[in-house]
């Protein structure tokens, strides 16, 4: 297997998480489905809990926003079935909550939510965060060299812990040295990455970003970040010209840091 050398400069590693440190079927087969199921019981039973109403603040927000922007969600008719003004409000929240997760959105309203349902899931057993196998041993390896270790992913901080606590591999949390999610900025903008080097006291220059998306890898170029685009089964295909212009990894072990052992 091809090494890839990133800069002797690196001081830090910053991890997206689907498609890159998790294959993107445990989110789409496994995360996801669980929202779509417990949707309507999580509302009802949270609807007049702070953190609930919290979440419906902030996605009634995101849902002014689309409107001014003309991103409308489309609304349904509601049906007999619903009579009270709450049974009313948490059926327009479902509505927005599966169409946007419907389009994939990466709103920071919808993955607050989603944090917040998956919580029991994970606590329960019912669902372990899938790891790639040379996640870890990569890590470790990695700190052993000194370097430190991010995550930045569209999954709200909360259920980045959530997936990294109860992993297939254990608690591997020890093992991050910091989490960052769309409270920064999106992902496909430079700043962001500009701003998570603040946050981590240290150059764009020094911090290499592994994701799989392509938007992502060149926003972070942007910044000056260096980037490796990470090629996992299920991935979404790279063009030939994306291919010739980023470094390739089939595996973290690939990744080489110049001038450590
Ligand atoms: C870590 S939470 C589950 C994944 C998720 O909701 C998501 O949007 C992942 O996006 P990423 O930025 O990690 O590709
Ligand atoms: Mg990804």
């Amino acid at each position: 297997m091809a090494t890839v050398s990133i800069p002797a400069c690196t001081t830090a590693l910053l991890l997206d998480i689907e498609g890159t440190t998790t294959p993107i079927t445990f989110v789409k087969d496994i995360l996801f489905p669980y929202i779509q199921e417990h949707l309507e019981d999580y509302l009802s039973s949270h609807w007049e809990e702070d953190e609930c109403k919290q979440d419906v603040h902030l996605l009634k927000k995101q849902i002014e926003e689309d409107m001014k922007q003309n991103r409308a969600c489309p609304v349904h008719a509601v049906d007999q079935t619903v009579h009270t003004d709450e049974e009313k409000a948490i059926r327009e929240v479902m509505d927005n909550v599966l169409w946007q997760m419907a389009a994939d959105r990466k709103s920071t309203a919808l993955k607050q939510l989603q944090g917040h349902m998956w919580r029991a899931a994970y606590a329960s057993g019912r669902i372990k965060g899938e790891l790639y196998q040379d996640v870890v041993p990569s890590i470790k390896r990695w700190r052993e060299q000194g370097l430190k270790v991010y995550v930045y992913s569209s999954g709200s901080v909360e259920a980045q812990k959530l997936l990294f606590g109860y992993s297939v591999e254990g608690d591997v949390l020890d093992l991050l040295d910091g989490h960052f999610d769309t409270t920064i900025g999106a992902k496909v903008d430079a700043k962001s990455y500009e701003r998570i080097a603040e946050r981590i006291g240290c150059q764009p220059e020094e911090i290499t970003f592994l994701t799989d998306v392509t938007r992502e890898a060149k926003a972070a170029q942007e910044s000056g970040v260096n980037v490796a685009v990470v090629v996992r089964p299920g991935n979404m295909e790279l063009t030939d010209e994306e291919r010739a212009h980023y470094n390739l990894i089939t595996s973290f072990s690939q990744l080489e840091v110049t001038g450590r052992v």
